[in-house]
């Protein structure tokens, strides 16, 4: 831990200056480290999420070829699998990738988007949350969707018709099975263990407006566990807060969605200490 005034605070105890420094912390570590951050993404998402991963100083990887696999992955310091465009073609690697994570003491993020799709999508998320993912992150719907195992009627596809408060117990009770670090994401966003619950509740709403920001957080968490392992959910609830706080900051010189991908990343490259610890907003729910 960075310098602590008096001593007083030892853990996370639910003060907003404790996360604010906790965030500087890690994101320090992961652009003094760089860490290897393995991904296995849908099409969609590949730029922007390979994008946030390096201006946040990490170093993405899109290796998906079943015969890389048992090479490149022990080498990464963590894997992120989306199943955004899920094809038999490449379940395998997915599996293969997140056993071998799992066997090589590598972390490894799930993020089951539009989960409820179909029975494929959500026969293959269930098969990975039994390979021992560190963190799970996905919208409302998808978290409901996967915690009951059970395809939420009028889906929308990859999008959420639910507030992330709708569905933290349903990530406690995902946390809780899979052994998992679960996140839902949303105007404010909940993280939990299966007995903490976390709130981040930094971003703006034209987050929602970009294509694959959810994915792109998702590695961006991978890369903070990488450099945390012993806590995914202190370092999952910072890059959700640092990634929102990146969305304000770009906000704030952004006209729409367009721009505001162009201004969020390069907010992300250039957050400062000072920034970090006064604007995070995180703290300890229960
Ligand atoms: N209403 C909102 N206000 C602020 N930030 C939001 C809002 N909705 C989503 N976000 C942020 O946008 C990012 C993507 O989240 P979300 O849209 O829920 O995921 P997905 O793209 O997977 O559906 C997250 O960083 C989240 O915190
Ligand atoms: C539009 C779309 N279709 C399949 S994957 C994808 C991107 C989803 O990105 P996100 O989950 O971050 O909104
Ligand atoms: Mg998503």
């Amino acid at each position: 831990m960075s310098d602590m005034a008096g001593g007083e605070e030892t853990a996370a105890d639910g003060s907003a200056a404790w996360w604010g420094r906790r965030a500087w912390e890690l994101l320090e570590m992961v652009r003094a480290r760089a860490p290897l951050v393995q991904c296995i993404t849908n099409f969609v998402s590949m730029d922007l999420m390979a994008n946030a991963l390096l201006a946040a100083g990490a170093s993405p990887a899109m290796v998906h070829s079943l015969r890389e696999i048992d090479e490149f992955t022990p080498r990464a310091d963590a894997l992120c699998v989306n199943v955004g465009t899920l094809s038999d073609g490449w379940l395998p690697s997915m599996r293969a990738a997140a056993a071998a994570a799992a066997r090589s003491t590598r972390p490894w993020i799930l993020d089951p988007v539009a989960v409820s799709a179909s029975e494929f999508r959500m026969e293959a998320c269930l098969g990975l949350v039994a390979l021992w993912p560190t963190v799970i992150r996905g919208n409302p719907s998808e978290i409901i969707a996967l915690s009951s195992a059970c395809r939420v009627r009028d889906s929308k596809g990859v999008d959420s018709f639910h507030e992330s408060l709708d569905a933290v117990e349903s990530a406690k009770s995902l946390a809780q099975s899979s052994g998992a670090v679960v996140a839902v994401s949303g105007a404010t966003d909940f993280i939990t263990d299966g007995q903490k619950v976390v709130a981040a509740q930094n971003g703006v709403a034209m987050m929602q407006k970009i294509t694959a920001t959810g994915c792109a957080v998702t590695a961006l968490i991978a890369a903070f566990v990488a450099v945390e392992p012993s806590n995914p959910l202190e370092a999952t609830s910072c890059a959700l807060s640092i990634f929102g706080l990146a969305g304000e900051l770009g906000m704030e010189m952004a006209n729409g969605p367009a721009s505001l991908r162009v201004h969020m990343i390069d907010s992300l490259h250039g957050l400062h200490e000072h920034t970090v610890a006064s604007r995070v907003k995180i703290s300890l729910v229960s």
